[in-house]
């Protein structure tokens, strides 16, 4: 019987099985931020070990770090010690280390595909839920806890059970107006957030086959809002082209070895995966969600669905959930008022959604009600707006960029949206509270967090671009 793709990364990388069954699994690359590592340096540095391999380790703060005045010291006590904590970590232990303003600084998985530091065919962890972005490379890459970073700071293996694996198809042509992060909306609104939970997710079909590598890199961010240990998509010709010539792909001679070892990563046809399921892309419309969780979402044009949809065990959280956002069961959300649009993460902060957002906010005016926060994912997404003259575009319509970092994504910065105020987000949690307490989050991709920026509320793109 065939192999599949996650099969063929993980069987390479099989240390040793124990009596139980668990694995030690090989880890090729460790990224560490400042939010889940400083215990697992502390661990490290009391029983006196060092990092087994400190070269397949990169370190960079991302969740604290203001996004104005990044040249200036961290305000906040908590922030500044975790982040100055990571740099003195990295230093003792002689570990590539992005500081605040280093060019290539920004949110750890943004960073790490920019620069050919994720390769297909790689196993990669970092004590962090959304490490699921770098299987669009075609890498087995999860999230750890902090524990997991002190294991593979110290012995470059981690201890795992071999989850269970999925294949989601997303068949067929997409509609125009539609992106990735409408896939991602829909696919977790049809899963539900506990819906793979156990499996690590491929991504196949034609309409994955033909998105591009930034767009692959928002789908398997997304693969842990339903629960999956992580997602994963082929590599191919898109990839190869992606990767070719960023600072740490291979080059030359190994550029070929490489590519030749690539081109075997795919899932062969008579794999057998545990579960198996297929979408339509036609079916797909631009998507928001209404509720607490990103699996409450929905096609932009339709009603929040009425209380009688609802499970009756479910009622009650239901209406709890649509209490939070000030909705009601039955509604739509087009139309409604909103306060704030944030254009950023590790889902959505790459120069694709940078591109998207200005490509509809230009010649028009940012709306007087909204607060706008657009945050690139990393400083080279950042110089490259410049280059392309989309901060001048932005500019124009009365838009500032500010500096990179996960900002309001998780609002541990001073990003954070007031109680009660409505932010279009096109980042991957809409919990509550997550962008600062009480505040009311709507998931959405960037065409539709342009349109709510320039109209003030939430509009369909495609009716804007019809003007
Ligand atoms: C802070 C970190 C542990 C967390 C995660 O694991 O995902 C954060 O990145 C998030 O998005 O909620
Ligand atoms: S951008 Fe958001 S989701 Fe991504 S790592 Fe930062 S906090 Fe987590």
């Amino acid at each position: 019987m065939g192999k599949t793709l996650f099969e063929k990364i993980w069987e390479k990388h099989v240390v040793d099985t124990l009596p139980d069954g668990t694995i030690q699994l090989y880890i090729d690359r460790l990224y560490c931020h400042e939010v889940t590592s400083p215990q697992a340096f502390a661990g490290l540095k009391a029983r006196g070990l060092k990092p087994f391999r400190p070269e397949q380790i990169t370190c960079m703060p991302d969740h604290n770090i203001p996004t104005l005045n990044q040249d200036k010291p961290i305000d906040d006590p908590v922030s500044k010690n975790q982040v100055d904590t990571l740099e003195q970590n990295a230093k003792d232990f002689n570990l590539t280390y992005y500081g605040l303003q280093h060019p290539k600084n920004g949110i750890i998985h943004v960073v790490g595909p920019e620069n050919g530091l994720t390769q297909p065919g790689m196993t990669l962890v970092c004590g962090d839920s959304h490490t699921s972005t770098h299987g669009a490379l075609g890498a087995i890459a999860f999230g750890i806890g902090t524990s997991e970073v002190e294991m593979t700071l110290a012995t470059q293996c981690i201890m795992q059970r071999k989850p269970k694996t999925m294949r989601i198809s997303i068949d067929g042509k997409r509609k125009p107006g539609v992106t990735a992060k409408d896939f991602a909306l829909y696919v977790i609104s049809k899963m539900t957030t506990g819906g793979a939970t156990g499996y690590f997710v491929e991504y196949a079909g034609e309409a994955i086959r033909n998105t591009t590598m930034e767009e692959r890199l928002t789908i398997c961010n997304l693969s842990i809002e339903m629960g999956a240990r992580g997602g994963m998509i082929a590599p191919d010709d898109v990839t190869f082209a992606y990767l070719k010539d960023r600072e740490f792909s291979p080059r030359g001679e190994a550029w070929e070895k490489s590519l030749a070892e690539w081109r075997k990563l795919y899932s062969d046809a008579d794999a057998r995966f545990d579960k198996e399921i297929v979408f339509h892309a036609g079916d797909i419309e631009p998507m928001i969600t209404y509720g607490t969780n990103p699996g409450m979402g929905m096609g932009i044009r339709e009603n929040i669905p009425a209380m009688e949809k609802i499970d009756e065990a479910g009622r009650i959280s239901y209406k709890k959930s649509l209490d939070y956002m000030g909705f009601t069961a039955g509604e739509p959300v087009l139309g409604k008022k909103i306060d704030y649009v944030f254009l950023g993460s590790c889902t959505n902060g790459r120069i694709e959604d940078f591109r998207a957002f200005a490509s509809l906010v230009k010649g028009r005016r940012k709306a007087d009600n909204v607060t706008a926060w657009l945050v690139p994912g990393s400083w080279m997404v950042e110089r490259q707006i410049r280059a392309e003259g989309i901060d001048k575009i932005l500019n124009e319509a009365g838009f500032e960029l500010r500096q990179p970092g996960c900002s309001a994504c998780l609002a541990m910065n001073e990003d954070k949206v007031p109680v009660g105020k409505y932010a279009v987000s096109t980042s991957n949690r809409n919990f509550e509270g997550r962008q600062g307490p009480g505040a009311r989050t709507i998931l959405a991709g960037p065409l539709v967090a342009a349109a709510a920026a320039v109209t003030g509320c939430i509009t369909d793109p495609r009716d804007l671009a019809e003007d």
